[in-house]
């Protein structure tokens, strides 16, 4: 199977690539530029790419990616939005992973005098996407990760009462980034499974980028790759 793994900055790209443990072959296509793994045979390996912060640079670059592999006739059988994330705690404390059930975009729908309403009450798309059952289990099982929703935004919650009207919202929710639901939509677009790994940097809540334990984070999200890398490769859909 052939696995893209879609990151927002080049240091998060770099922490997965560090689990292959050998240098990737630069692939340029327009617009984005990939590290690609091979695998054991021409129809497996990893593609990293760093897609830029925001669900729409996630959704772009992966499209991208998608687009040039499918008319290369090399369709990628699994996309995976990866990098750090903020925790809701105690759910999610900082340095543990989290593997996403559910990929759901948090801020995409109309406020109301009456509160949130998601696109989908105004009758439009879709505001959650579910990562395949078997693979988020085994994902888990693989790396020790907790499994939950985890939330999209375009702004990073910076208050508490943020926080709590998120998580009042999803009590699912385990995880805040801001690229998942972007890179969930290009994969669906496609009709390409999507899964989501995120390695906790921060609590959601009151800002103190300081505090933030990105290294950590990012070393979590190599080690969960050393794990995962085989997993993912071999993983098909017709698994249940
Ligand atoms: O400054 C650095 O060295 C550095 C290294 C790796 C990543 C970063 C980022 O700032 C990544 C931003 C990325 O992280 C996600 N994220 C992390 N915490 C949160 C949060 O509390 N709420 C929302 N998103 C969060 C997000 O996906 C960003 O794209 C810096």
């Amino acid at each position: 199977m052939r696995v893209l793994v879609a990151t927002a900055v080049p240091a998060e790209r770099d922490a997965v690539a560090r689990a292959f443990a050998r240098a990737g072959r630069e692939v340029r296509l327009p617009a984005v530029t990939l590290y690609r793994y091979d695998g054991t045979d021409a129809g497996s390996g990893h593609d990293l790419l760093a897609a830029g912060v925001g669900p729409a640079l996630a959704a772009a670059g992966t499209a991208t990616a998608l687009t040039a592999a499918a008319l290369d006739g090399r369709p990628y059988g699994l996309v995976v939005s990866a990098g750090i994330a903020g925790g809701f705690p105690p759910h999610a404390p900082v340095g543990s992973l989290v593997v996403a059930d559910e990929i759901t975009a948090a801020d995409l729908g109309a406020e109301t005098a009456d509160g949130f309403l998601p696109v989908t009450d105004l009758g439009f798309g879709t505001v959650t996407h579910r990562p395949p059952e078997a693979l988020v289990r085994q994902a888990a099982a693989a790396t020790g990760a907790r499994t939950g929703a985890v939330l999209t935004g375009s702004t990073v919650t910076g208050t508490a009462a943020r926080a709590a009207e998120l998580r009042a919202r999803h009590p699912g929710a385990l995880a805040e980034a801001m690229e998942g639901f972007g890179v969930a939509e290009a994969a669906a677009a496609h009709g390409v499974p999507v899964l989501e790994v995120r390695a906790v940097s921060n609590p959601v809540g009151p800002r103190d980028r300081a505090a933030w334990r990105i290294a950590d984070a990012l070393a979590a999200l190599t080690e969960a790759f050393g794990k995962l890398a085989p997993v993912l490769e071999g993983w098909t859909s017709h698994d249940r």
